[in-house]
């Protein structure tokens, strides 16, 4: 899987000084940290949206679950990109947390 994140990070990474008129990415870059994050919080909606619907519906739906993830998960990595954060920093931290559930790391938690 980190195959293709590893590939789509070298790309956005080039286009944060690329031609906005010439590049999506770069047109965000563009607009700056709001604009992103805008577009990250309407592609969360979408995908929360279309999560309910697959939950009664059919492979349509379902397909549809899948581009609106792919969406979020995209804008995801423009914005670390912006904020010069490694995409690779998440997954060192999803494979940190591999093994460890969530049940037992909240109860190992220090109480306030
Ligand atoms: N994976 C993606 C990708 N996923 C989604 N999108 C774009 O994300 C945008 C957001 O979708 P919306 O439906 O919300 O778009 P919209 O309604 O036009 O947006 P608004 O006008 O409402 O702001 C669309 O323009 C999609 O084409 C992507 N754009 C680019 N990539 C990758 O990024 C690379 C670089 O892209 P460019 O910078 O455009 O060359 C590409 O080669 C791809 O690998």
């Amino acid at each position: 899987m980190s195959d293709i994140l590893d590939q789509l990070a070298t790309v956005l990474e080039q286009r944060r000084h690329a031609d906005p008129e010439a590049s999506y990415v770069a047109s965000l870059h563009h607009k700056g940290l709001n604009k992103i994050l805008e577009k990250l919080g309407e592609e969360a909606t979408e995908t929360l949206l279309a999560a309910k619907d697959a939950a009664q519906g059919d492979e349509p739906e379902r397909q549809a679950v899948v581009a609106e993830t792919a969406d979020l998960w995209f804008h995801s990595l423009v914005m670390l990109s912006h904020l010069g954060i490694d995409h690779q920093a998440v997954l060192d931290e999803l494979a940190r947390r591999f093994g460890i559930s969530g049940l037992d790391e909240k109860a190992a938690r220090p109480s306030e």
